[in-house]
């Protein structure tokens, strides 16, 4: 094996990567659907690409629609469709003004009409309207308070459902009586269609209840009204929703798998549900390496071992970073001082946490080169500065949107 551990690390996440873009998995769906007349609503980090692919096919077919994206994440312009870019993770002014488009541009169909709705992560703080005196201002700050909080997605979209005009099913009602067909690129574990984006099109399976113990549990703090607001159940019932998933983790897992073979690997899926803290996740992953080191088990080397999964992170510090940078650092501080052996953690959507890296890949002398520039890994880790402690060790992975989401990427490399 003459290429870098490195080298083949960034081979397998992009091949793997470029095999979950949901374009020809869309397009696939749509030949197999073969609608006739539709409107589109596109939402998530992937909506541009999930909607060019839809133009691809359906061409006239489409009446009218709308894209709603993040920041960066549009390449141009789609014949027919309005394009509209907003914030992530948590939403603002543009998520609103692009989410009232929406609704009226589905404003009185009737069941003879179809609306496409391609669905994809980000969605949540993409596609949003506050319910009744919910204000931005507040949602921002309930998001924010929930992203750093350490819940995991199913936890803050219960939150994020019973807040919402559009979330937790409330868009398919709102659409109703037309029938809304879903295409969905899945970055929920499980691939739970009500979590996904917050479920908009899918009968609800939280509850207010729900929703109050979260804010509960993880000490969030909000006004009497949005908890008068929370208290009115979401629909549990759509008759008029059919949902198909066009590309997930697993999908991801999978190819990663097959690529490390072809590159002589032995190889291992591990877990395609990895959810736990992503500093216990890296510690965790940094033993297992060691372990491959140490003793060539539990598969021989030159093996890749991969795993997938959403960590959370209770940001406490003040410093710079995301869930896949905090596992690689943490992995960092597990494998320091051996030779022949890389971790690499990577958010396929190419984005990790409010930073301009994907993740990171480390290896046995990324925590030396952290303290040949005299600084200290472990205070990097404490201050949730992962993000500063691989841009010093030369690690950070930055690739830009890559067109898809179907969440995080783990890999373990050793010859
Ligand atoms: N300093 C930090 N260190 C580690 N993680 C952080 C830090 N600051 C924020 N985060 C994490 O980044 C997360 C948001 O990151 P990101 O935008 O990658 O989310 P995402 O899960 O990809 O979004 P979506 O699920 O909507 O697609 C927050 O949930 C938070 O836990
Ligand atoms: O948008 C969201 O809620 C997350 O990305 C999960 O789909
Ligand atoms: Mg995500």
């Amino acid at each position: 094996m003459s290429r870098s551990l490195k080298q083949d690390a960034l081979t397998i996440v992009e091949e793997s990567i470029r095999h979950v873009l949901p374009d020809n998995a869309v397009k696939e769906k749509l030949k197999e659907l073969n609608l006739s007349r539709v409107v589109l609503v596109a939402i998530g980090k992937a909506a541009w690409r999930m909607a060019k692919a839809a133009k691809e096919v359906l061409k006239e077919k489409i009446e009218k629609g709308i894209v709603i994206t993040k920041y960066g994440h549009s390449e141009g312009e789609i014949e027919g469709l309005e394009i509209y870019e907003a914030g992530h993770p948590v939403p603002d002014e543009n998520t609103i003004r692009a989410t009232e488009r929406a609704l009226e541009i589905v404003k009185d169909l009737s069941e003879e009409d179809t609306v496409l709705f391609l669905i994809s992560g980000g969605g949540s703080s993409l596609f949003e309207k506050p319910k009744g005196s919910v204000t931005l201002k507040q949602l921002q700050n309930i998001t924010d308070q929930l992203l750093k909080s350490g819940a995991n997605i199913g936890q803050i979209n219960a939150v994020r459902k019973h807040l919402s005009e559009v979330k937790g099913g409330r868009f398919a009602q709102k659409v109703f009586p037309a029938r809304v067909v879903c295409l969905i690129l899945s970055d929920v574990l499980f691939n739970r269609l009500d979590v996904i984006a917050s479920g908009p099109a899918h009968p609800d399976l939280s509850t207010s209840e729900d929703a109050l113990n979260v804010l509960e549990k993880y000490n969030v703090q909000v006004d009497e009204n949005v908890l008068k607001e929370l208290k009115d159940e979401t629909p549990k019932i759509l008759s008029n929703v059919e949902s198909y998933i066009v590309a997930d983790l697993k999908l991801a897992c999978e190819k990663a798998v097959e690529v490390a073979e072809r590159l002589g690997y032995n190889t291992a899926i591990l877990t395609t549900s990895l959810e736990c803290e992503a500093r216990e996740a890296g510690f965790f992953v940094g033993s297992i390496a060691k372990e491959l080191v140490l003793h060539d088990r539990p598969v021989k080397r030159p093996c890749a071992l991969v795993l997938g999964g959403e960590t959370v992170v209770r940001v406490k510090g003040k410093g710079k970073g995301g869930r896949n940078q905090e596992l690689a650092l943490a992995a960092a501080l597990k494998i320091a001082g051996l030779d022949g052996v890389v971790v690499c953690s990577i958010g396929t959507d190419g984005t990790d946490g409010p930073t301009d890296a994907a993740g990171g890949v480390v290896d046995g002398k990324t925590v030396q080169r952290i303290k040949d520039s005299g600084f200290d890994p472990q205070a990097f880790l404490e201050n949730n500065d992962s993000y500063n402690a691989l841009k010093i060790s030369n690690d950070l992975l930055i690739t830009g949107p890559t067109g898809t989401n179907v969440n995080d990427l783990i890999l373990i490399l050793a010859k």
